[in-house]
């Protein structure tokens, strides 16, 4: 069974013109796939990885994460989702300046979990993140590429299934956009990546490429 199915899911404009920003889409992504979904700007790629990610519900079609629906659920619902299965990492790393590498990076836990072993956990991901050492520092101390590692750190702490990434190295210079596209696409097969960009060098990484051009998608 695939881990995401898409079948004619749709997503229109919710301002305006109620333009279809997203025509009908079929989609499947089996688990431990690393897909780049690449595209000129404005072509609808953020839109389906909100879709996917459940930030955002389609207009029509049907979604199933794991054979479970996700079309149709409550906000409350969605979030739950999400905080289960689907880690994030945007553009911008989003810390919290004044707190800890440790603290921001347990923010990523979700409220039900145990945080008897935060400590340690967090220790191992950043070893895994090339951060190891840094975990009382405060975040505003780090450098843009070590702050978006740190993201992917907090993204993965809660195990997800899925992570997704849009423009994961759109502030970071090459040297930093390539190591945190090597940590990306090193990450074990456990967790199924969508890595939205319009970054040539990701095409290179991921196991697959699906494209968007102007609300088309395909591969
Ligand atoms: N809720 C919405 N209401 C109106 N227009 C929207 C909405 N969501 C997205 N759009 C429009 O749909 C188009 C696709 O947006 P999207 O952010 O998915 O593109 P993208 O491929 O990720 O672009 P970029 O690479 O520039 O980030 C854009 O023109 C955007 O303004």
């Amino acid at each position: 069974m695939s881990l995401i199915e898409l079948v004619e899911v749709t997503f229109r404009a919710t301002t305006g013109d109620r333009a279809m920003v997203l025509q009908p889409t079929t989609l499947e992504v089996q688990a431990g796939e690393q897909v780049a979904i690449m595209g000129p700007s404005g072509a609808g790629k953020t839109t389906l990885a909100s879709i996917i990610g459940a930030l955002q519900p389609a207009s029509g079609g049907e979604y199933r994460f794991d054979g479970e629906p996700i079309t149709g659920h409550a906000p409350r619902r969605s979030a739950r989702f999400r905080a289960t299965n689907v880690g994030f990492v945007f553009q911008s790393a989003h810390m919290i300046d004044e707190r800890s590498v440790m603290e921001n990076v347990a923010l990523g836990l979700p409220p039900d979990r145990p945080r008897s072993r935060v400590r340690e956990q967090v220790g191992e991901l950043l070893e895994r993140v090339g951060l190891a050492g840094k975990e009382d520092q405060p975040a505003a101390t780090l450098s843009g590429g070590e702050r978006q590692r740190a993201a992917v750190a907090r993204a993965l702490i809660k195990s997800p299934r899925l992570l997704i990434a849009d423009e994961p190295t759109g502030s970071l210079d090459q040297a930093n956009g390539a190591a945190v596209l090597d940590l990306l696409f090193g990450l074990p097969r456990d967790v199924t990546l969508l890595v939205v960009s319009h970054d040539p060098r990701i095409g290179e990484h991921a196991s697959r490429v699906v494209s968007v051009v102007d609300g088309r998608v395909s591969g």
